[in-house]
This record gives C-alpha cells, sequence and structure tokens, in this order.
C-alpha cells in the first residue's frame, strides 16, 4: 500500500463554535505533502496544529479553500465517497478516546473495521481474531503483556502508546498523530516515535504528526512545518531548523520551547519515569 497524496489549496478553517470575532484558527494555508512523506507540524500553543491535521482528515470543512486527497477535492465528493476517502486515513488524537472497560485487544482490532465486514467486526467484539498481529503491533511499544488488559487500568503513558499500536493494525495510507507524546516520558518518547516513523516507511504510509518536543521534530522528521496563529512560518527541512527560525517562531512563547527536552538532556534521563495512573476501576 502506498501513501496518500494531500493538498490544501489556500484553506482558511474556523472551528464552528469558535466565536465570530475570533481569529481564523487555520489561515489562507497553502501545501502539499507527497505520498509517503514523513512530516512535523510544530508551533506554540494555540497556534493550529490540532486543526491542521482536522483538515488534512476531511474531518473539519475550510470555509474557504480547497483539501484534495490523492487529486480529489475532498468536499465535493458525495457522502459514500467522501467516507470511502475518510476509510483510508488513521487519525490518532492527543488522548485517545477508548472505551474505559475494553480490553486492549478490542481497542485495537477497532482500528480494523475499514476492511472487516459487519459480521467480521461482530465477530471480532465477541471472539477477537488476529491476535498475533494485535500483541506483534503492542510488542512494538514495548505493551505485549496488556493485551487481555482493560483500557482504564492503563497509565496515562501506556493508554497513548496503545492509541499508536492502533496506526499499525489501521488498513491507512494517511497517519495523522497529534501530539503523540505528551503523556510519555524522554526515553518512551524517543522508543515511540522511532517505531512510528519506521513502521511507517516499512508501510510507504504518509505520516504528519504534530509535536510539542523541536529536537525530536528536527532529527526524526525530514520535513518541518513551523505553524503560528494559523499560517505557515515556515517549511524547511530538518537540519534547516535552526535556534534563529525557532526563536522567531515562539517569540513570546519561548517558555513553551524552554520546556522541550534537549538531545544532550535525553541522555541525561537516567530511567523510565513513573506514568500517571488514570481512571483505575
Ligand atoms: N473546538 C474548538 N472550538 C473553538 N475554537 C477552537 C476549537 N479548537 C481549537 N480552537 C481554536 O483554534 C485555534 C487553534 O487551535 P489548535 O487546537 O488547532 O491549536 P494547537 O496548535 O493544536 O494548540 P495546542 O498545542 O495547545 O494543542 C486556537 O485559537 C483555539 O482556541
Amino acid at each position: 500500500m502506498s501513501g496518500l497524496r494531500i493538498e490544501l489549496e489556500d484553506v482558511t478553517a474556523r472551528h464552528p463554535a469558535a466565536s465570530a470575532n475570533m481569529r481564523a484558527a487555520i489561515d489562507q494555508l497553502s501545501l502539499t505533502i507527497s505520498p509517503g512523506e514523513h512530516v512535523a507540524v510544530i508551533g506554540p500553543s494555540g497556534a493550529g496544529k490540532t486543526t491542521l491535521l482536522q483538515l488534512l482528515g476531511a474531518a473539519l470543512k475550510p470555509s474557504h479553500g480547497r483539501v484534495l486527497m490523492d487529486r480529489d477535492p475532498v468536499w465535493s465528493l458525495s457522502t459514500r465517497n467522501l467516507q470511502r476517502q475518510r476509510g483510508q486515513l488513521f487519525y490518532a488524537p492527543q488522548s485517545p478516546p477508548l472505551p474505559p472497560r475494553q480490553r486492549v485487544i478490542v481497542s485495537l482490532l477497532a482500528a480494523k473495521l475499514p476492511e472487516l465486514s459487519l459480521w467480521g467486526s461482530i465477530r471480532n467484539l465477541i471472539y477477537p481474531q488476529h491476535v498475533d498481529e494485535v500483541a506483534q503491533a503492542l510488542s512494538q511499544f514495548d505493551l505485549k503483556e496488556k493485551l487481555w488488559e482493560r483500557v482504564d487500568r492503563l497509565s496515562g503513558g501506556e493508554r497513548q502508546r496503545v492509541g499508536l499500536a492502533r496506526a499499525l493494525l489501521a488498513p491507512a495510507k494517511l497517519w495523522l498523530v497529534d501530539e503523540p507524546l505528551s503523556a510519555l516520558d524522554p526515553t518512551r518518547a524517543r522508543q515511540a516515535i522511532a517505531t512510528l516513523v519506521r513502521e511507517a516507511r516499512a508501510r510507504q504510509v504518509t505520516l504528519v504528526t504534530s509535536l510539542h518536543q523541536v529536537n525530536v521534530a528536527t532529527t526524526e522528521f525530514p520535513r518541518v512545518l513551523g505553524l503560528r496563529d494559523g499560517r505557515l512560518v515556515f517549511d524547511l527541512l530538518g537540519p534547516e531548523v535552526t535556534q534563529e527560525r525557532l526563536s522567531e517562531l515562539y517569540a513570546q512563547f519561548e517558555y513553551e520551547l524552554a520546556q522541550v527536552e534537549t538531545p544532550h538532556a535525553l541522555h541525561e534521563v537516567p530511567a523510565v519515569k513513573r506514568e500517571i495512573r488514570v481512571g483505575c476501576a
């Protein structure tokens, strides 16, 4: 399966709940992402990173401009064809909405739904299939022992990694991953992103990830987009993202940049920190 080509043509977007006097969340943005490309999106809080991923995933309709997937303008497609296009995407939100009482295995199998028949989907809920495939995906994120665990008995970091492991099961040509490292300590974060990038490359899928960890973006991703106030400040190769460029992008938000761990600090992290445990039943 090869990756999806995706284009934004002069796109402006507002959230339906945003007040009328608020600036557009994405403002006149044009962009082409080639099949199989790996792109990181960085920028201060509120820059529009999540909104950009929602636009790329045809989850938010632009108020102006066009979104094209494999050259098809998605918002001109019939409902059926739009659904078919969406079936080619995998979207991992920052906090994966995993049903609390569900087993991890069932949560991962849900990612396969676009390729399963109705009967296959129902059967999977009652008698989970593809156990080896799910175990393999979990082991990539060091979670193999959690296969039959309930989702609400996982830590925040484990839930986030389960959310990422779902990508490996999805029959998708485009992975859109929103801040995948927010609940992970630096060591786990580095492992998780390396796995994501490696598996995306092996499958030739297009990967777009928003990140707060600037050093991870510039070292792991060949292309880095700098977003601020809904506008593209830069579109550069990873090594071209200099300190000056970052200072410009994060001006007045330097404290966000300061919180991002440096590659040097990464080596100093001695061990995996405890991850926050949430929602224990
Ligand atoms: N559901 C929503 N309703 C109304 N406004 C929204 C909504 N989601 C985001 N916005 C607004 O759109 C703008 C861009 O938000 P977005 O979440 O895309 O930024 P971000 O770069 O992902 O931020 P963060 O790094 O904090 O997650 C912000 O001004 C935000 O307040």
